[in-house]
C-alpha cells in the first residue's frame, strides 16, 4: 500500500503536474515562438548534422527581431554602452567626446557609478526626465511629467503590469479587456494568464485593417452580458497587420473610451516605423490633449514604447517605458509598489533607452553618422514594405494589404477545400498545415494567422519584412512558388 504524505498525496508523486499546475498558465499560447518555430530549430540542427533537405538554411521571418536578421546596431548607442560597461575605455581616444560625455552622465546617475547596480524601481530619474522631454518634443510641446514615466523590461513587462493592475472580479464581474483581432499574442497570453475575459474586436481587412467604432461597440455590447469591460488595447502602428491609424480614428477611439468608461492602453512600440505616403504616426497622448480638457483631464491611459523596434531593433537589451495619464494617485502608489517588488528593469536597457530618447544633437560629433544610420535603416524597411506588398499581390490566391508601418505583413491566403480537409485529418488548423509544409519544403519559417486570430473561414500568415533585401526577394519568390505548387496539389 502506498504511503501518503500528510497532505493526502501519495509519497513519491510529483507536487507539480499538468493537473495540479496553475490552469491559467496551461491556457497561455504564444504563436510567435510556437510549434512552427520549434520545428524550425530542429530542422536547423538536422542541417548542421548533415541531413539532406531541399534547402541549405532556414530563414526565420517569424519574429520582429531585427538584429537576428542581420541589422547592424547604431554606432553611437553601442559606443556609449561599451563605455558604460567598461569605464576604463573613457581614456581611449577612439571614442568620440559626445559618447564619453553621455556615458559619464549615465554612470553618474547609477549607484556606485556602475551599470551593475540596481536602480530605482521606477527607473533612473534623469532617464525618466529625458523620456518626458522626448515625449514633449514628439507631441509638439504637450507637457509630460517624469513622475508619470515608468521604465520597464521592454514594453511587454509594462503591458503585463498594467493589465495586472486592472484585472479583478469574479464571474460576470470579471474584467473584460478589448483587444484587436488579429492581435499581437502577448495580449491574449497575458489575459489567459491573469484569468481576464478577452473581448475581441475585429479589424477590417477590406479597408487596410482599419478599426471602426461600430465594431468596437458591437464587441463591447456583446461582452457586457458576461463580463465587466474596463480596458481597451490598441496597437498602432499595428502588429501583425501593419496598418497606421488615422488621426480621426484615434479621436473616435478616445471618444468611445470616455463614453464607455474604459482605460486605454496604447501600444506604440512601432512609432518610428511608418512607411506609406499619406500615413503619419499620431500618438494617443497628443490626440487626447488636442481634444481638450473634457477628454485630457478624464480619460485614463497608459502608452508604451520600447528599444526593441523602430530603427534601433535592440530587443535583447529589454529597454522600454510607459507613461500613465490621469491615474488616480493612490493607484499610482500601488503601481510603484508593484514594480518595486521586481527591484528594477535592466540598467543597460535603461541606458540604451536614454540614448534613444536623447540622441546626438546637430552640434555634436556623432550626429551625422547617427542620422545616416537611422535614415538608412528606415529607408531600407520602407523599401522592403513596398516590395513585399508588390510581390505578394502578383500571386494568384494571395492578397496583401499595404504595409503602412511596423515590421510585418499579414497576407490572406486562399486555401483549397482539399487542403483544409487534409489539415483537419492531421489535426492541424489549415494555416498551420500550410506553414508547416512551407517550412519543410522551402525552409521558410512564418507564423500561421490562427496564432493572431482571424475572421472565421479566412486564412493568413504573418511574415516579417526584416530579412536583408536580397534575401527577402528570395523568400518572396519561394513563397510564391510554394503557394502555386500547394494550390495545384490540392485543387
Ligand atoms: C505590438 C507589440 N507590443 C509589444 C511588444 C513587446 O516588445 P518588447 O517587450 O521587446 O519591448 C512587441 C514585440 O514584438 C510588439 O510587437
Amino acid at each position: 500500500m502506498s504511503r501518503e504524505a500528510t497532505n493526502g498525496v501519495p509519497c513519491g508523486a510529483r507536487v507539480l503536474t499538468l493537473d495540479t499546475m496553475n490552469p491559467n498558465v496551461r491556457r497561455v499560447e504564444y504563436a510567435v515562438r510556437g510549434p512552427i518555430v520549434q520545428r524550425a530549430v530542429q530542422i536547423e540542427k538536422e542541417l548542421r548534422e548533415g541531413v539532406k533537405k531541399p534547402f541549405t538554411e532556414v530563414i526565420k521571418a517569424n519574429i520582429g527581431d531585427a538584429h537576428a536578421m542581420g541589422q547592424r546596431p547604431i554606432t553611437f548607442f553601442r559606443q556609449v554602452l561599451a563605455l558604460c560597461s567598461y569605464p576604463e575605455l573613457l581614456e581611449d581616444n577612439k571614442f568620440p567626446e559626445d559618447a564619453k560625455k553621455r556615458a559619464r552622465r549615465i554612470l553618474d546617475a547609477c549607484g556606485g557609478h556602475s551599470l551593475g547596480a540596481y536602480s530605482a524601481s521606477q527607473g533612473i530619474e534623469c532617464i525618466r526626465q529625458d523620456v518626458a522631454r522626448y515625449i514633449e518634443r514628439r507631441d509638439g510641446g504637450i507637457s509630460s511629467n517624469p513622475d508619470n514615466i515608468y521604465l520597464s523590461t521592454g514594453a511587454s513587462d509594462a503591458i503585463v503590469t498594467i493589465l495586472k493592475m486592472l484585472v479583478c472580479g469574479e464571474g460576470r464581474d470579471r474584467t473584460g479587456v478589448m483587444i484587436s483581432i488579429p492581435q499581437y499574442p502577448l495580449y491574449s497570453a497575458a489575459l489567459a494568464d491573469l484569468g481576464a475575459v478577452q473581448i475581441s474586436y475585429y479589424l477590417e481587412e477590406e479597408s487596410c485593417w482599419s478599426l471602426n467604432v461600430t465594431e468596437l461597440r458591437r464587441a463591447l455590447n456583446e461582452a457586457k452580458q458576461h463580463c465587466k469591460p474596463r480596458v481597451l488595447c490598441i496597437i498602432n502602428p499595428g502588429n501583425p497587420t501593419g496598418q497606421v491609424q488615422s488621426r480621426q480614428c484615434i479621436e473616435d477611439v478616445i471618444r468611445f473610451a470616455k463614453e464607455e468608461h474604459l482605460f486605454l492602453m496604447a501600444d506604440e512600440v512601432y512609432q518610428d516605423n511608418v512607411y506609406a505616403d499619406g500615413c503619419k504616426f499620431h500618438s494617443f497622448k497628443k490626440v487626447l490633449f488636442e481634444m481638450g480638457p473634457e477628454f485630457s483631464s478624464k480619460v485614463e491611459m497608459a502608452s508604451f514604447h520600447s528599444t526593441s523596434k523602430c530603427y534601433m531593433g535592440e530587443c535583447g537589451f529589454r529597454g522600454g517605458y510607459m507613461e500613465v495619464i490621469n491615474m488616480d494617485p493612490q493607484v499610482k502608489a500601488q503601481l510603484t509598489k508593484l514594480v518595486s517588488v521586481r527591484l528594477c528593469p535592466p540598467v543597460p536597457g535603461q541606458a540604451l533607452l536614454d540614448l534613444v530618447v536623447n540622441p546626438p544633437q546637430p552640434d555634436e560629433p556623432s550626429y551625422s553618422t547617427f542620422m545616416k544610420e537611422r535614415k538608412a535603416v528606415l529607408a531600407d524597411l520602407a523599401e522592403k514594405a513596398r516590395l513585399t506588398e508588390e510581390i505578394f499581390n502578383t500571386v494568384p490566391g494571395i492578397t496583401c494589404n499595404p504595409v503602412q508601418g511596423a515590421m510585418y505583413t499579414f497576407p490572406r491566403i486562399a486555401l483549397p477545400q482539399k487542403a483544409i480537409d487534409k489539415a483537419k485529418e492531421q489535426g492541424l488548423v489549415p494555416d498551420m498545415f500550410y506553414c508547416m509544409r512551407l517550412l519543410e519544403e522551402e525552409g521558410i519559417c512564418l507564423v500561421p494567422g490562427s496564432g493572431f486570430g482571424q475572421k472565421e473561414g479566412t486564412f493568413h500568415f504573418r511574415m516579417t519584412i526584416l530579412p536583408p533585401t536580397e534575401k527577402l526577394k528570395v523568400v518572396l519568390q519561394k513563397i510564391r512558388d510554394f503557394h502555386l505548387k500547394f494550390t495545384q496539389e490540392f485543387s
